[in-house]
């Protein structure tokens, strides 16, 4: 006979959800969420009183202060399956509004490196979201995290689109050909990898979600330029840098929207 496993939590780990080890409760209701851990530090640097809340595997979690409002920013990883597994634990311990901050890859010659891709929807090619929910639901961001994300993209003069994305799980080419050219003739703006979990995440569990994207290079050829790829030349280092304040802006705006309805 097998012996029952002892799962009993102890007083340390019972504290912190078990992905990320945040807080089990009483985050603020607003995040800031980006791939990299490094860019969660730069950003929590940019905080009044930031501090490491969590810290596990990708996912680096801080807590802190923007222009008086106490809110989170956390690093979710490459990818939406693991991404997931961040919004889900920022949700159950009190997050309802998230603003993904990201870099992406232009479909379109006119999209300059540097850029900031405003993503009002998203192709659903996550991954993830398919095991969440029936293909033909949308990914959509949540209107007034859209025009909070222009708004203050507009205040900090920061060069900006408003479009669809394509989220995609595989970010390096296999054998099969992929539909470029299908989603630019279908006006999709840039690509990148975990936009449509989160918004079919946030819509399903009744959270507020938007994000805008750095452009970090041109990626609109056959294989989405996964050969190419170049994300540390100075002007994206630069935009990544100076459109945070955006993004941090963008949030402390929609605290005054209260909790989603
Ligand atoms: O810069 P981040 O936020 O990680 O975003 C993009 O960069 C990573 C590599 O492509 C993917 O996570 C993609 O979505
Ligand atoms: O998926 C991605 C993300 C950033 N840049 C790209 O070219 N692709």
């Amino acid at each position: 006979m097998t012996e029952p496993r002892d799962n009993a939590p102890d007083s340390v780990s019972d504290d912190v959800l078990p992905v990320t080890k945040v807080p089990r409760r009483g985050l603020p209701g607003l995040a800031l969420v980006v791939g990299d851990p490094a860019r969660a530090d730069a950003v929590a640097a940019r905080l009044t009183d930031a501090r490491l809340i969590g810290e596990n595997r990708e996912y680096r979690t801080f807590r802190g202060t923007w222009r008086g409002v106490e809110l989170v920013v956390s690093s979710h990883g490459v990818g939406g399956p693991g991404a997931v597994c961040l919004f889900a634990e920022l949700a159950e311990a009190g997050v309802h509004t998230l603003l993904r901050y990201g870099t992406t890859g232009a479909l379109r010659r006119d999209i300059q490196d540097g850029d900031l891709v405003i993503a009002e929807a998203a192709v659903r090619d996550d991954g993830v979201s398919q095991q969440l929910v029936h293909p033909e639901f949308p990914a959509f961001a949540t209107p007034e995290a859209t025009l909070a994300l222009a708004a203050a993209a507009r205040e900090h003069g920061a060069r900006h689109r408003r479009g669809v994305v394509w989220t995609r799980a595989a970010f390096s080419p296999g054998v099969l050909t992929l539909p470029v050219d299908e989603y630019v003739r279908a006006g999709v703006l840039a690509i990148e990898m975990e936009m449509s979990a989160l918004y079919v995440f946030a819509a399903l569990r009744g959270l507020r979600a938007g994000g805008a994207l750095v452009v970090d290079g041109y990626a609109g050829n056959d294989d989405v330029d996964a050969t190419t790829y170049a994300p540390h030349r100075q002007v994206v280092v630069d935009a990544v840098r100076r459109s945070a304040d955006v993004v941090l802006d963008a949030l402390v705006a929609l605290q005054e929207n209260g909790e989603p309805a």
